[in-house]
């Protein structure tokens, strides 16, 4: 509910929520390397897509020391570490495969992998926060943060297009830094009834937003689909709602039953559940759960953000009491900015996902006369999983659940524009 009154609360701030004033949700200064004692871990998980390659990483793996995870103490340190498990876990499970995956992570994983989660509040399997979040270095520590300075800690197969992909999604996360640092201004303009203040916030917001549309325009510039459908993207794939592994996966000295859960996803970036909430974008049943089974996957400081800014006073009402026409303006601005947002990502996925989907039902059909390169790409795209062609590797049913988001932010538009 808005209201002009001045308020006695103390103001909104991001400083309790790990959001950094330059990087936003990225892990600032991500360690890239662990104390020596968990060197073995660092020597096979930097070598994961080599020895995936080779068929090699279950056996290394399965052979690797049982080490204790109490030597780890500091938050980036545990970070670096549940990022290095990941990567192997991730390599472990899909080795060979949708149709040789296994059933139990070796305790010497599971047991430290669980206790690293349990810690951080991550789940025991590759995140968003993991792969993109904390994954990466400046090659010049004080050249720009760009696609030609950066690189990352760890990677998966998929070469040079993996790499694309993470950093860009990182280039993403950064563009949407100004639009983080203006939620508390707009919060805090609510509450005090500040017109101008909250217009000028929002003006800001929407530009960053559309810097984060130009950024993800970058994946068609550094990520092939072939690669990106047909070798890479079965090694984000979780073991939850995923019908090649539908009894989810033993951690072995962990429990006895399966655990089930989902793959890494953008979709599990705190970024567009803020905006969301601060625009009062409120989202259908079953897209709305799974969004909200996403917050699972973030870091508990980020997921909390996103409830506390839901806390707040509605934005929208308190536009549409004030009668300005420049703070009406602002905020139909931003919800534009977010709905040409989320329809670019429509097309990166349709691009990405559903385009090599086809080509690989269409493969699977007698043979068609190909010259030298559709052949080549014709082999990438045939290897992908059968399983993954209609669900995201967070589990969704693709272009149903992204299409009813796309439509929710719509109606979140006041009245007159959404004519
Ligand atoms: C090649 C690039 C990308 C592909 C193929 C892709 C694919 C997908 C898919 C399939 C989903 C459905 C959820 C799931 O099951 O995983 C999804 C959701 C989502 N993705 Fe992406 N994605 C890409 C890049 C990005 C980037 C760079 C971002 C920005 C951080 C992003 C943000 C999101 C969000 C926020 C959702 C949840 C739906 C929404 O709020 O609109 N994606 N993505």
């Amino acid at each position: 509910m808005a209201s002009a009154e001045p308020d006695s609360k103390p103001p909104f701030s991001l400083e309790s929520y790990h959001v950094s004033e330059e990087l936003g949700f990225i892990l600032q200064d991500p360690l890239v390397e662990l104390p020596p004692y968990y060197q073995p871990w660092m020597d096979i998980a930097l070598r994961v897509p080599e020895l995936v390659h080779s068929h090699e990483l279950r056996f290394h793996i399965n052979k690797m020391p049982r080490l204790s995870s109490q030597f780890l103490q500091k938050h980036r340190e545990l970070r670096l570490a549940h990022l290095a498990l990941s990567v192997m876990t991730m390599g472990y499970n899909w080795q060979e495969g949708e149709n040789n995956t296994v059933q139990m992570l070796p305790r010497n994983l599971a047991v430290p992998y669980w206790e690293v989660s349990q810690r951080l509040g991550l789940p025991p399997i590759l995140t968003h926060a993991d792969a993109v979040l904390a994954n990466w270095r400046k090659k010049d520590p004080e050249g720009p943060f760009d696609m030609e300075n950066l690189e990352l800690l760890f990677s998966l197969p998929g070469g040079d297009s993996t790499q694309g992909f993470f950093l860009v999604t990182l280039l993403v996360e950064l563009a949407a830094v100004p639009a983080l640092k203006n939620i508390p201004t707009v919060i805090n303009g609510v509450r005090c009834g500040d017109t101008e203040t909250v217009a000028r916030a929002l003006e800001d917001i929407s530009q960053s937003i559309q810097d984060m549309t130009d950024k993800l325009k970058l994946m068609h510039v550094y990520v092939e689909p072939s690669v990106f459908y047909g070798i890479m993207r079965i090694y984000l794939s979780g073991w939850k709602d995923n019908p090649c592994m539908p009894k989810g996966l033993v951690y072995e000295g962990v429990q006895a039953e399966p655990m089930e859960y989902s793959g890494g996803s953008a979709a599990q970036s705190s970024l567009l559940q803020c905006f969301d909430e601060l625009l009062g974008v409120q989202h259908e049943a079953t897209s709305g759960a799974f969004l909200s089974r996403m917050r699972n996957y973030m870091p508990p400081a980020h997921k909390l953000l996103i409830q506390d800014i839901s806390l707040q006073p509605s934005l929208k009402s308190f536009v549409q009491q004030q009668a300005s026409e420049r703070l009406n303006q602002a905020l139909q601005h931003c919800v534009t900015k977010l709905l040409a947002l989320r329809n670019y990502h429509i097309n990166v996925v349709s691009c990405f996902i559903t385009v090599p989907a086809a080509r690989a039902r269409q493969l699977r059909q007698p043979r068609t006369l190909r010259n030298h390169s559709q052949v080549l790409e014709g082999e990438m795209i045939s290897r992908a999983p059968i399983a993954l062609e209609e669900r995201g590797t967070g589990g969704s049913s693709i272009m149903t659940f992204l299409k009813t988001v796309r439509d929710q932010t719509k109606d979140t538009l006041l009245p007159e524009t959404s004519k």
